[in-house]
This record gives C-alpha cells, sequence and structure tokens, in this order.
C-alpha cells in the first residue's frame, strides 16, 4: 500500500462502482493486498519498520479504486484470540441498523484524513450487512459495537462519506440519548 490518497482527491467523495463476479485477478490482488496491509499495519515490529499507521479497515478508494471493495480486521480484546470480525468484503450493503447509536471513545482516525479531528462518530450500534466474498459468495453478518463501527466507516468510503463529516462541530462530545460509548 505504497500511497493511500488523501482527502482532497475526489475519488473519496465520489460513490465507488459495485464489481461483477468473477473478480479479476487483478481485484482479487487488490482485495488480498489491503487485508496484507491492516495485518502488517497492526504488528507492532512491521508498523515500526515500514512507518505505517495501524490500521483496522482500508476501503479500496483509499488505494485509488473506485470499487466497491474494503478489508476489514478488527482485532479481540486478546491478542492470543482471533480476531472479532476478519473479511475482505466485496459490495457490502446494509440491510438494517439499530435505532441505538454507538461511537468509539476515543474518536476515529482515517489514512486518508492526515489531522487528528476531534469528536465522537455517532454510527449505528447494530447491523445486519450482506456481502459478498472474493469467490462472489454471499453473505449475512450480524455485527455489534466495535466490528459495526468499523464496517460502517469503510462503508462510509466507499459512498464519499468521511468520519468527521459525522462529527458535531458544535458539541463534539454530546452523546444522543440511548448512545453507547465503545472502548
Ligand atoms: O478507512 C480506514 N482507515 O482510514 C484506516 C485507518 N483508520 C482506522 O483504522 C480507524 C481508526 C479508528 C476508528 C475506525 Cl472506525 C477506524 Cl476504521
Ligand atoms: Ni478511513
Amino acid at each position: 500500500m505504497d500511497d493511500i490518497t488523501r482527502d482532497g482527491n475526489p475519488v473519496l467523495r465520489s460513490r465507488a462502482k459495485e464489481l461483477t463476479f468473477p473478480l479479476s485477478d487483478k481485484e482479487i490482488e487488490m482485495g488480498k493486498k489491503m487485508m496484507e496491509y491492516l495485518e502488517v499495519s497492526q504488528d507492532e515490529k512491521l508498523a515500526e519498520k515500514y512507518h505505517l499507521r495501524a490500521g483496522v479497515g482500508l476501503a479500496a478508494p483509499q488505494v485509488g479504486s473506485p470499487t466497491r471493495m474494503a478489508a476489514v480486521l478488527v482485532p479481540s480484546d486478546y491478542e492470543e484470540e482471533p480476531p472479532a470480525f476478519k473479511e475482505i468484503l466485496v459490495n457490502p450493503t446494509i440491510l438494517s441498523e439499530s435505532v441505538q447509536g454507538a461511537a468509539l471513545g476515543t474518536g476515529e482516525g482515517c489514512l486518508s484524513v492526515d489531522e487528528d479531528i476531534p469528536g465522537y462518530v455517532w454510527r449505528h450500534d447494530r447491523i445486519k450487512l450482506r456481502w459478498y466474498d472474493l469467490d462472489g459468495n454471499k453473505h449475512i453478518s450480524r455485527l455489534k459495537d466495535y466490528p459495526a463501527i468499523v464496517v460502517q466507516h469503510e462503508f462510509d468510503h466507499l459512498n464519499g462519506v468521511l468520519f468527521y463529516d459525522h462529527i458535531n462541530k458544535d458539541a463534539r462530545f454530546k452523546s444522543p440519548d440511548g448512545g453507547v460509548l465503545i472502548g
């Protein structure tokens, strides 16, 4: 992942295009490379060695491809446990979402946004997601809390939305009634 597209590049503000199956070798390679980036970025030694910012998700527009694909690698609370959610999502669709809101207590960051932007990014605490894997198999995933937040962050990238679009500039750390803070 030599270069990540930065805020200001129109590809980050446009609607990414659906992929058609079978995926090309290039598209499959891109998906695997995006997941590989996340794995390396979460390995302290390797991230240090390659000067990578850690990421728990990465969307194709961030690597310059305006297509509806994203890699998600959400670690569990304990590193010896398997990841909470690890998938390469193709043509994801949010089928339903909870009224209840959730936000990460630490706020959010984005590889495409260089500056830190403080504030809670209120999202849905639970989502039901339909997505396809690289082979074209259909999946339905019910996600909650951290994994749900990360998937919504990536889903936003496919629709030209960046995390700070959701921040209430007049009340950055206000909680809506019933919203839960994660982490
Ligand atoms: O779109 C993906 N990125 O920009 C990679 C860098 N950001 C993160 O890993 C990240 C950090 C905090 C909260 C969320 Cl939800 C995410 Cl996703
Ligand atoms: Ni991002």
